[in-house]
Order: structure tokens, then sequence, then C-alpha cells
């Protein structure tokens, strides 16, 4: 038995650890799961339908290569029903699949509090359908996966977290997951107002996303190209039309986009992943929930259709071109 100075026995308090469970565990969600699974206090649950990467991360850990290199013990499911239940959770399925996975998983948060870490608009409002307590969060890490059980970090930047307003989670469950993403080395930051932060981000993407999935360029091959960036700042002129009419004041994406220049130089935006997998992509919630907040605050963006439908247009080409072989 240890004794402190005064001879006296120390008695060690051990607490519980912090359930956690990722729900879709793609290139973000084996970011979130990996890095939490290096903070102290935390069980990291993650849960997706890819089998082979389930089984890899629970053979050999979840590896994360590119600007780190670790291996984090997660214990990975497909299995809804073997996960006990959580304190917090994060979501980082595409925006599509979240009502499926959510309803898959309600059971593990029936007192828990859910993030968010998708992009665009709309996800939170997904989320609280299932979740009693739900986080607005948003995000700058980039990366994809490498293979079954790895993933590979492009970039490192800031995730911010605030309350979904309708359905907020407590201030102490945002601090607490804020904190141990940070300690597992994703720095966090808890908010009591996110929803600046995410428009700031939902602005960046919805102006960058669709440029690289119809140019093939990564975020700094369209973001150093003159004529492209010009086309950012038409955007984003756009998007901050739609926010003074809504009332939010988020930061400005062509300075996200100087930063992830340098940050993500060859990060593939997620959407150009999608193209280039030939999944439908995020548009609708991104370009697409731009255009539809400006229809409903009665502000006109028409760059922001514009791209909407080309990249619904790319999408069509996959089926048309099928079926045009079957033909031939
Ligand atoms: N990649 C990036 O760098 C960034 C992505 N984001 C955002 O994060 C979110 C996730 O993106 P990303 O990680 O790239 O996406 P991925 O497609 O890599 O990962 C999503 C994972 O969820 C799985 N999934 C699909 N349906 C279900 C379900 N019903 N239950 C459980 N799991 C399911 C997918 O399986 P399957 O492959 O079979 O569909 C896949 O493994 C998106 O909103 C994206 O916009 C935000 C910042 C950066
Ligand atoms: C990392 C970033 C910001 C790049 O656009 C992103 O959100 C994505 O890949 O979808």
């Amino acid at each position: 038995m240890r004794r402190d100075r005064a001879g006296c026995a120390e008695v060690a308090v051990v607490s519980d650890p912090v359930r956690v469970c990722v729900v879709g565990v793609g290139a973000i969600g084996s970011l979130y799961a990996a890095h939490l699974g290096r903070a102290e206090e935390v069980e990291v649950w993650a849960y997706d339908i890819v089998e082979a990467h389930v089984a890899a991360i629970n053979d050999g850990g979840l590896r994360v290569t590119g600007r780190a290199d670790f291996v984090s013990p997660v214990r990975a499911t497909s299995d809804a029903a073997a996960i006990p239940p959580c304190a917090l959770g994060i979501v980082a399925t595409k925006a599509e699949h979240t009502a499926t996975a959510m309803a898959a998983v309600a059971h593990v948060f029936t007192d828990g509090a859910v993030a968010s870490v998708q992009n665009g608009l709309g996800n939170e409002e997904v989320v609280a359908e299932f979740a009693p307590r739900v986080i607005r969060g948003s995000i700058l890490p980039a990366g994809a996966l490498a293979g079954p059980g790895v993933v590979r970090l492009d970039s490192l930047g800031p995730t911010w977290l605030g309350p979904f307003e309708p359905q907020p989670a407590r201030a102490e469950e945002i601090e607490l997951l804020a904190r141990l993403l940070t300690e597992g080395g994703l720095p966090a930051e808890a908010m009591a107002d996110a929803r600046g932060a995410q428009w700031g981000k939902v602005a960046f993407n919805a102006a960058t996303s669709p440029i690289a999935a119809l140019t093939g360029l990564s975020i700094g091959q369209l973001g150093e190209r003159p004529d492209l960036r010009a086309l950012v700042e038409a955007l984003a002129a756009e998007t901050t039309r739609v926010c003074e009419a809504i009332g939010v004041d988020p930061p400005d994406p062509v300075t996200t986009l100087e930063r992830e220049i340098v940050n993500a130089y060859a990060h593939k935006p997620s959407m150009l992943q999608d193209v280039l997998a030939r999944r439908r992509t995020e548009v609708d919630v991104l370009t697409g929930g731009v255009a539809s907040a400006a229809r409903d605050a009665g502000v006109r963006a028409p760059l922001h259709e514009a791209l909407t439908a080309l990249v619904h247009g790319l999408e069509a080409s996959w089926a048309a071109t099928s079926e045009s072989g079957m033909r031939h």
C-alpha cells in the first residue's frame, strides 16, 4: 500500500471511463475515434457498416498515418446492439445516412449528448430525432481512409462545439467533449453559440467543395488559381448576404481558404472523394443548403444554384454512362 508524506494510506480514486460512441467511422469518424482513444479517461466505441474496416480495427487497432502516426485502441462493431450506453456521441456518416445510422444506435444515447461533426446544414435536426441532447459541431481536420483499419490525417484543424439550440446539450457535456478531444490531440473549443462557426464552415465548403468536385483539383491547387479564387470570392459574397439576412456573423471563408492552402494543400475535399468513388455527394446540404437558405431569406444566390445543378448533372452522368453502356 502507498502512503503519503504523513504516513496515511493513499486511496487511489479510479473513476469510470467516459464512454463515447462514434457513429460512422470513415475518414472523419476514424480520425475522431482514434484521437479520442488516446485520451486517458475514455472508452471509445465505433459503429460502422463496413465490416472489413471494423474487423481490421478490432484485430490491430485503428491506425492513423499521414500527419500523425499512431495506433489507437477502439472497440468497433457493425452490431449496434453490442454497444453499451454512452454519455457522448459523435456522428460522422455522410448526411444522407444520418437517420439510418442514428435509428440503429438510438438506444446507446437514451441519456447522452450527441455531436454532429458533419459538413452542411440540417444534420443536427436529424440527430435530434434520435438523441435527447445535441451538440452543434463544425470541424476543419481533414483526412481520407487509406485501407481497412487505416486513416490518413491530411491536416489538423480546429473543432468548434456548441449547443444545438432547439435541443441543447448541457454546457458541461460540450466542455467535456471538447476537453477529451483536445487531450487526444484534436484541438476543440466549447462555445456558448457555435452558429457563426458553423456558417463559416458551411460557407467555405459551399464555395470550395463543388469546385474541387467538378475540376478534380485539391484544396491547395484550386485555391492558388486566380480564376477559381475569384469564383470562391463571388460565392462567399452570396453567403455573406444570406448570413446578414439571418443575423449570423461567420468567419470569412476566403481567410479559411488561405489557411487551408497552407495546411491541407493536397487534401481532396470529401465531395471530390465522393466523385472519385462515384458516390452521391453532399451538395444538397452544402452549396444547395446555402441556396435553399437564401431562398428562405429572400436573398439571391445564383452561383450556389448553378454549382448545385452542375454537381447534380455530374452525378446524373454516372447513371447515364452505365445505362448507355448496357444499351451498346
Ligand atoms: N473527409 C474529410 O476530410 C472531411 C469530411 N467532413 C464531413 O464529415 C462527414 C463524414 O465524411 P467522411 O468521413 O469523409 O465520409 P466517409 O464516407 O469516409 O465515412 C462515412 C462512413 O459512414 C459509413 N456509414 C454509411 N451508412 C452508415 C450507417 N447506416 N451506419 C453506420 N455507418 C454508416 C460509411 O460506410 P459506406 O462507405 O459503406 O457508405 C463510411 O464508412 C461528412 O459530412 C463530411 O462532409 C468534414 C470535414 C473533413
Ligand atoms: C477538410 C475540408 C475543409 C476540405 O474542404 C472539408 O470539409 C472536406 O474535405 O469536406
